[in-house]
């Protein structure tokens, strides 16, 4: 197994407190780990370490083959796809869709005068074409819908072939339609043998692709049970977790669904 991601006894502190606490984590090529755990448990803190914009105030750190620590970030930044809120935030209102999937090969937010190959554009194409966006690359970004941005962060978080993907609650603000075409999209990537190794934080089991197939439960910084996901996601993990009985179950088509369990 190629490793994509190696933590080992990773904390980060803030003043007194403890974002995260001694985590351990290996993530193989091919895997598709999902991150979930309650408010405040350190899943963004996590994923900033994996987009190497943070570094750990003890432990170990590998990212694709490198060190955190001793490596140009901006080298290895290219070969991880990132979306998240704070990421959104930074595309211009008045880009043109087109033109936010295919700068992502300059990683830059914003066209400017960089010069393009027709590969890019080709590929930012297919992405486009893939996620179900194709249709909407001459309009604006700020136009869009929040479960059409979506789809597009992720096009362009693809754009430059990345080895590791991260998506940060791609799910949070969507309604039902937005989030069951978000689901359906990630199903289809997590099955497809040319995605990239895929890290997803959310906060909704119901938002899991049926691909995913490792779990890390974080709670209060630490690792409270990482694995295969059927060994994580269960009843008793859960309910530790979130301090009240739950029950989780994962139906035949992969989905989960999580809900407080009867008692008495
Ligand atoms: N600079 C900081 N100083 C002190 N505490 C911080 C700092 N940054 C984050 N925290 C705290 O660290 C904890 C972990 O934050 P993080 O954003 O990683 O959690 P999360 O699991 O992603 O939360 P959520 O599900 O609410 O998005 C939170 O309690 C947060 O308030």
């Amino acid at each position: 197994m190629v490793s994509v991601a190696e933590l080992a006894g990773v904390s980060v502190r803030r003043g007194e407190k403890l974002l995260l606490d001694d985590v351990n984590l290996s993530i193989d090529e091919g895997q598709r780990w999902v991150v979930i755990g309650p408010n405040g448990a350190g899943k963004t803190t996590l994923l900033s370490i994996l987009a190497t914009t943070l570094y750990p105030t003890k432990g170990v750190v590998g990212i694709l083959g490198e060190v955190l620590g001793a490596v140009n970030v901006f080298e290895l930044r290219p070969r991880i796809g990132l979306t998240s809120a704070s990421m959104a935030h930074r595309i211009p209102y008045r880009e043109k869709v087109g033109d936010v999937v295919v700068s992502a090969s300059y990683a830059i937010n914003g066209r400017w005068h960089e010069h393009y190959d027709e590969m890019d554009f080709e590929r930012a194409g297919r992405l486009m074409d893939y996620f179900g966006v194709a249709h909407l690359a001459d309009r604006t970004y700020g136009t869009l819908s929040e479960g059409e941005r979506k789809r597009v962060e992720i096009a362009r978080a693809m754009m430059t072939d990345p080895e590791l993907l991260l998506l940060d609650e791609p799910g949070a603000g969507l309604d039902l339609g937005g989030r069951e075409r978000l689901v359906s999209t990630l199903n289809q990537l997590c099955a497809s043998p040319y995605a990239p190794t895929t890290v997803l934080v959310t906060h909704h089991v119901e938002e899991i692709p049926a691909g995913i197939t490792h779990a890390l439960l974080l709670s209060d910084g630490r690792a409270a049970a990482s694995g295969p996901v059927g060994e994580v996601l269960t009843d008793e993990n859960m309910s530790a977790v979130y301090g009240m009985p739950l029950h989780i179950e994962q139906a035949a088509d992969g989905r989960w669904t999580a809900k407080a369990a009867v008692t008495g």
